[in-house]
């Protein structure tokens, strides 16, 4: 067998065999150049998600093109326009067909759970299900409204508590920046979104388990013997599960937000037993963490390794702070940050476009015409490559290699412009925040995915990121140990991404209260 390949590989390239007996409809393939079908796979281990960057040389600049592996035909889209009309051809190219078999993995389901999750995940048959109800209700209780409003208030008040830690006096405290906002992040959403009985105040080493877990997610997905071959984040996931389980079998999740108990009651209608309803959740502690911690550290580090930026920013901040006992109180209003601060946002939605490269995957139903041009085929894989999209020049201009903390500012003209769904009018000639820059299409910014699995979270993490991020920078100095101005790490591009980008390394801290506001204690509020 092995000398059938060598031999075919070299007297022909069996990828180009492929493509001269595919329909001239389909998307171009570039083939390996030195292995045929294992080395995209390959590549794509090597180099992470910028081998699809890698691929596309003068040559083969395509906006869409197709790489053959072993097992699948992956089609690329690195085209905005066409990136836009994959995720609107939901009917066809399918989000759950993809992720209900990674999350399996990932989170331990058994088949019976499978069988129940499968039935009807793509409304085949009309709007009944566990996934179908599942995405309605998660669209819904996480949109704007009463019930989201009410775990941000819960989340933000949580932030301030931890951050009001007298440990930050004095000389302060030395640590990892990554691990502060885990730490912080891990309790506050806990308590806001699973209620106060919530596994990690049941059991706070879990929140060490969780990260463990996180790091390891590929490893699991592998799933080559993972109990051997990924033993710490095998383990650590036993132990989130036991406590998942028991916060869903001791009914612990009644006293949650009405967002858990809800999706709780859903799945156990649908048929989950009480044990894997504890296993969906970490799905979704995934979701609610796995993105927004690590944005978090990377905008706090664009932050204060600018010290222009720092400034420029605490002074507009200073607009979403009231006063109160004489000083001694300062509370800060992120629905005003949103609305009145649009360096602040537009620096989170630059860090965003430079982090996120997370491909939307779609997995191909039945043969799909797109643009009236390009034939995806059924059983194919299709992935918006939003790392190349976020740094093309001919959509972002010259500088999109480069980070630009104004790039989501315009001078309004209207305030239809405007990137809140707040409730501030906007003056003629003031400086919004804006959804897009000037005539980038809506699918080029692709941090949230897109059509109609765009993240349900997103409103949330808004909030969460740039109030925090707001309370850190009016409040606390956050430098290198020694004092002096904290080093940007590096992308760690070359890992397969699963969330946004992590560092190559984690960045060592001092945060101490400013000394002009020591005796400030500090609120948070919508
Ligand atoms: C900066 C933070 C976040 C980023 C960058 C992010 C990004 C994403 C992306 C790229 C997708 C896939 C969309 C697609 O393939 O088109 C997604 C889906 C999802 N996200 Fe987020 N997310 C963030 C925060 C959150 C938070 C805080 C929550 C929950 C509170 C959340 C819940 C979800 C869920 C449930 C889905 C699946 C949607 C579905 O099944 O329809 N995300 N997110």
């Amino acid at each position: 067998m092995i000398i059938v390949y060598a031999l075919g590989c070299l007297v022909f390239n069996f990828e180009r065999l492929l493509q001269a007996r595919a329909d001239p409809r389909e998307p171009p393939l570039i083939p390996h150049r030195g292995i045929p079908f294992i080395g995209h796979i390959i590549g794509m281990f090597w180099h992470g998600a910028k081998y699809f960057q890698l691929l596309c040389s003068e040559k083969t600049n395509y906006p869409i093109y197709t790489l053959q592996t072993l097992t699948a035909r992956t089609v690329i889209v690195k085209s905005p326009t066409l990136a836009g009309i994959v995720q609107r051809s939901s009917r066809s190219l399918s989000f759950y067909s993809m992720i209900l078999e990674v999350t399996k993995r990932i989170i331990a389901f058994d088949e019976p759970t499978m069988r129940i999750v499968r039935d009807n995940a793509n409304r085949e048959n009309g709007d009944y299900g566990l996934m179908p109800e599942t995405h309605d209700l998660l669209s819904n209780v996480l949109g704007p409204g009463a019930i989201l409003n009410s775990m941000s208030s819960i989340q933000l008040e949580s932030f301030a508590n931890m951050l009001n830690n007298q440990g930050f006096l004095g000389d302060g405290v030395c640590t990892s920046l990554m691990g502060f906002v885990k730490n912080i992040f891990t309790t506050s959403n806990a308590l806001a979104i699973y209620g106060p009985e919530n596994p990690f105040a049941m059991h706070p080493s879990l929140i060490n388990d969780f990260w463990n877990y996180e790091s390891g997610m590929i490893a699991l997905l592998a799933d080559i013997f993972p109990a051997i071959t990924a033993r710490k984040p095998y383990l650590a996931r036993e132990r989130i599960l036991k406590g998942l389980q028991e916060f869903v079998e001791r009914e612990h999740y009644k006293k949650a937000s009405l967002l858990i108990q809800q999706r709780v009651s859903i799945n156990l209608k649908h048929g989950l037993t009480t044990k894997m309803a504890g296993n969906a959740e970490l799905i979704m502690l995934f979701g609610i963490l796995g993105n927004a911690v690590p944005t978090t550290f990377w905008l706090l580090a664009n932050i204060f390794s600018r010290p222009a930026l720092l400034t420029e920013l605490r002074q507009e901040a200073e607009k979403a702070v009231t006063r109160k006992d004489g000083q001694k109180e300062a509370v800060i209003h992120v629905n005003v940050l949103k609305t009145s601060c649009p360096v602040l946002v537009s620096t989170y939605r630059e860090t965003l476009r430079a982090i996120a490269n997370l491909a939307s995957v779609r997995f191909v139903l039945e043969d799909t015409l797109i643009a009236d041009k390009y034939l995806l085929k059924k059983n194919s894989i299709v992935q918006i490559a939003s790392g190349v999209i976020h740094v093309d020049e001919s959509v972002w201009g010259p500088d999109a290699a480069s980070f630009n903390p104004r790039r989501f500012i315009s001078t309004s003209s209207t305030n239809s412009e405007q990137f809140s769904t707040g409730t501030a009018a906007v003056a003629v000639g003031e400086q919004t925040a804006t959804q897009l820059p000037k005539n980038v299409p809506s699918a080029a910014y692709r941090a949230f995915g897109g059509g109609s699995v765009i993240c349900p979270g997103r409103h949330f993490a808004q909030s969460e990121i740039v109030g925090f991020a707001a309370l850190v920078l009016l409040a606390f100095d956050v430098t290198a140990e020694d004092g002096g101005v904290i080093q940007l790490p590096e992308r760690d591009d070359r890992r397969i991404p699963l969330s946004v980008m992590k560092p190559m390394k984690d960045v060592r801290v001092r945060i101490r209260k400013r000394e002009t506001f020591e005796k400030v204690r500090w609120g948070l509020e919508l």
